[in-house]
């Protein structure tokens, strides 16, 4: 059996839908379909989570929000109607997001629940669909399919427990299609999983069903060995391992998220990335290990939006808790943090932006400053975090020579290094505005230098 997910790319317009319905009609393996809300139609369009999320915000702040509904009907209009989709579906589409306007619910959780009717409008639609290509195919709701998750809107992370209820779903005969992105506290509120979240459900659904393989269907080939928006016609990745790829995902290949590999790495489940428009091409497989590879460098990502702290004192080494009521002063603040590499009278602290708002920064420097009498606390704003993965790379001899060279090359300055924590990537901390020269020479330097 294989969960299949399609990505918002792939379920963009009825075009779009199309391909999904030949995809999943091509193989009867492919029995759990996982769906995303339409993405973007093309470089200049707004994703339907997106204008979810515009619609909550003006019903939030008590604005008028005709326009903004009516312009999430618009998406789903134009696609039920190019599929001849029975008509009610409109009109009890615009109903229930009625409901969720005029309920009583607080407002972490009408945002979550409007946040959720993209991904829950987009299953419905292709269940219907799907239904009139004259397959046995049926919509399931999160709730019934057993995705249970914490009390953490917008953050929510799956519990055990769901595991056991998922399994169940191999008695099915149906095609399944359930909608990504969200699921349920065991009190019955949704709750979405982070942005780009239906790629975590679609992993949960693979563990929990014990599948053979966790199809994940997007707008490219393959996984590539560096953003294919910033360098052109980059090396495509064949295999690479869970570990490699969760480097990767969390350092900016948005093609895959990165908190979607734990599920399909705990119980040993295949992912395979493919193309909607192409899928007969081979894509990306992430297993558990791979052969050896001479060149091990598999991949360079980079991100922006990450903040570091630093913090000298003389004799720090010396001093028992420092680290710790350091980070508890984090903790205290409900900030977490990335990374944090130290030296003798030294420690840094990376914290990504939108866990350290500028609200907060006064507050935790008069702590620091009060609590821990340091010599000096600077605070570095707008770093970005550059990443060289790959297996074996801790015990492959020259590799931080090698991306020094490339980033003296590109005239980039290295504030900050962290090797050694893992032992499949090696991470830099420069500043943002030189991140695309950063990646572009370090691709080079890794990818097409012949020796
Ligand atoms: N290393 C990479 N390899 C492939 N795609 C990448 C990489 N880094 C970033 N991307 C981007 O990820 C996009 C696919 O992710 P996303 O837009 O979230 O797809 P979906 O709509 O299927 O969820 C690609 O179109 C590509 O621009
Ligand atoms: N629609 C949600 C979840 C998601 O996974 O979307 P996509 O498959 O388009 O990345 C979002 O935009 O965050």
């Amino acid at each position: 059996m294989k969960v299949t997910k399609f990505g918002g790319s792939s379920v963009a317009n009825s075009e779009q839908i199309r391909k999904v319905g030949d995809i999943i009609k091509d193989d009867p393996e492919r029995k759990i379909i996982v769906v995303s809300a339409p993405g973007k139609r093309n470089k200049e369009d707004v994703k339907v989570t997106d204008l979810l999320i515009q619609l909550a915000e003006s019903v939030l702040n008590k604005e008028d929000y005709a326009k903004r509904l009516q312009t999430v009907l618009n998406r789903f209009l134009e696609i039920a109607e190019e599929l001849e989709i029975e008509q009610h579906f409109l009109q009890d589409l615009e109903q229930s997001i009625l409901t969720i306007i005029s309920d009583d619910s607080s407002d972490r959780t009408k945002m979550d629940k409007l946040k959720s009717v993209g991904e829950d409008s987009s299953a419905k639609i292709i269940s219907m669909y799907l239904t009139k290509l004259g397959l046995n195919a049926t919509y399931l709701n999160p709730k019934d399919a057993g995705i249970i998750v914490s009390d953490d809107p917008g953050q929510a992370q799956i519990l055990d427990e769901s595991y056991e209820k998922l399994y169940k779903l191999r008695e099915n005969d149906e095609i399944m299609i359930i909608p990504g992105f969200f699921g349920y506290t065991n009190d019955g509120q949704l709750m979405t999983f982070p942005r780009g979240g239906s790629d975590i459900t679609g992993s949960i659904v693979a563990a929990g069903v014990k599948a053979d393989l966790y199809e994940n269907f997007t707008d490219v080939d393959s996984v590539y060995s560096v953003n294919p928006t910033i360098v052109n016609n980059p090396k495509e990745i064949t295999t690479l391992t869970y570990k490699e790829m969760r480097e990767l995902s969390y350092a900016g290949f948005s093609v895959f998220h990165d908190e979607a590999l734990i599920p399909a790495f705990q119980h040993q489940i295949p992912v395979s990335i493919k193309n909607t428009n192409n899928p007969y091409a081979p894509g990306t497989l992430i297993v558990a290990e791979k052969k050896h590879h001479e060149k091990c460098v598999i991949g360079i990502a980079g991100d922006t939006g990450f903040s570091s702290m630093f913090v000298s004192k003389y004799l720090m080494n010396r001093e028992i808790g420092f680290g710790r009521k350091l980070l508890q002063i984090l903790e205290d603040e409900s900030i977490s943090f990335e990374h944090a590499p130290s030296g003798i009278d030294d420690m840094s602290v990376i914290i990504r932006d939108f866990n350290f708002p500028y609200e907060k920064e006064k507050k935790v420097l008069r702590r620091v400053q009060d609590e821990l009498g340091p010599d000096n606390i600077k605070m570095h704003r707008n770093l970005a975090m550059v990443m060289i993965v790959g297996e074996g790379l801790m015990s492959t001899v020259g590799i931080a020579k090698k991306a020094a060279t490339a980033l003296t090359q590109a005239n980039v300055n290295i504030e900050m290094i962290n090797q050694g924590s893992s032992d499949v990537s090696m991470m830099f901390g420069i500043q943002s505005d030189d991140l695309e020269s950063a990646i572009k020479s370090l691709y080079e330097v890794f990818f097409n230098d012949d020796e």
